[in-house]
């Protein structure tokens, strides 16, 4: 009866990385409880993993919390190859995708013509402001030339390998993948084409994504293979164009949008940014002009989704690494994001479920 109440309690122990009860995981061996010293035999899925601790500490919480348990002992193994092989089939059995055409995650690429539009800042502000809606999300940094979501979001950590499978961290609710984690230092990625495509497809089939309501892709500006390739991978991925008020910034925008049109892709709409910034004296300060990103989206005929101010806050909690729409909810580019990510929540259902936008 003690190591079935034993038991149960385990089943409370989450994997962080794997996000299962650790019993479904097959983590926990054989339960024994001796004249009210429980030992536990708990075995991780490889060497080293970077949640050991945390796991063995809450395992040892739970145990403790069972009435009858005086004491508590944890014997810390690894799985064997064949155990760990097993699991990861396991665990690829259980996805309801690699984000084919039936999977429920809706998928955002947001795009730009010029580098510098502040398209990373704002896919890593918007990712964060729908996870902390409820939404369950996921962003990949296709960026390869200039990735910086790690950077933007603070995640300094790489994804954990179990087998074949990557295990993204998370960072402000966010699980993320970046082609920074996958590079030493801060060395320049020059790949060709076909590496960046298998990049690319691994991060959408080899990651450990689980069931996600979102997926946001941080992509490379301008129209080169990378957004080649993921109108190949990902066909029913939505395009949101991001440009600054710029006519020359709108104008390199567009034609991103055509390609990922050429692709099959739906442009779902323009976000400007770097939009006007509102002086003490109550003029405007417009750095980069004005009506850019309405031009752009009447000439590509979608609506433009939202302006985002300039804002010194947005850029100094970006380099400090906590995203603006975080540190400063109150300033007005982190308010324009949050409702640019309440406008496009309308168009993610339950549970993700591909609706139609409701952008208008
Ligand atoms: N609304 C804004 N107000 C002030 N600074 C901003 C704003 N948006 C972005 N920035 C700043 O502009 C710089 C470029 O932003 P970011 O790296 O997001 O651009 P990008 O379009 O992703 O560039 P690339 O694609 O070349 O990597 C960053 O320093 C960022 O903090």
């Amino acid at each position: 009866m003690s190591v079935e109440a034993i038991r149960a309690a385990l089943a409370t122990v989450i994997d962080p990385e794997i996000r299962r009860p650790v019993t479904e995981l097959d983590m926990i061996g054989d339960v024994v409880l001796e004249a009210g010293t429980a030992h536990v035999d708990l075995r991780l899925t490889i060497v080293g993993c970077p949640a050991a601790d945390r796991i063995e500490a809450d395992v040892r919480t739970a145990v403790a919390s069972v009435a009858g348990v005086d004491a508590v002992e944890v014997e810390v193994g690894v799985m064997t190859p064949s155990e760990r092989q097993a699991l990861v089939e396991r665990l690829r059995g259980r996805r309801t995708m690699a984000f084919g055409p039936d999977s429920l995650t809706r998928i955002l690429a947001i795009t730009s013509g010029k580098g510098g539009v502040g398209k990373s800042t704002l896919t890593a502000n918007l990712a964060v402001a729908l996870a902390a809606d409820g939404l369950k999300v996921g962003l990949v940094d296709a960026d390869v030339h200039g990735y910086s979501i790690p950077g933007i979001l603070g995640v300094d950590d790489v994804p954990t390998r179990v087998g074949d499978l990557m295990m993204p961290p998370s960072a402000h609710g966010v699980l993320v993948v970046s082609i920074g984690m996958l590079v030493e230092g801060n060395r320049a990625v020059s790949w060709r084409g076909p590496m960046l495509h298998r990049t690319l497809q691994q991060f959408l089939t080899d990651v450990w994504w689980g069931d996600l309501d979102v997926l946001l892709v941080d992509m490379p500006p301008g129209t080169g293979d990378v957004a080649i390739s993921l109108g190949q991978l990902l066909p029913h991925a939505e395009v949101i164009v991001v440009t600054t008020p710029q006519r020359a910034a709108a104008d390199v925008a567009e034609r991103s949008a055509e390609v990922a049109r050429q692709t099959g892709q739906r442009v779902a709409g323009v976000v400007e940014n770097m939009a006007g910034l509102a002086q003490a004296d109550g003029t405007v300060l417009e750095l980069f002009g004005s009506g850019g990103g309405a031009e752009a989206a009447a000439r590509l005929d979608v609506p433009l989704l939202s302006s985002v101010p300039l804002s010194m806050a947005l850029r100094e909690d970006g380099d400090a690494g906590t995203p603006v729409v975080v540190a400063h909810p109150q300033d007005p580019a982190a308010m324009a994001i949050a409702a640019l990510a309440q406008r496009l929540r309308g168009g993610l259902g339950l549970a993700g479920r591909s609706l139609p936008f409701t952008t208008r």
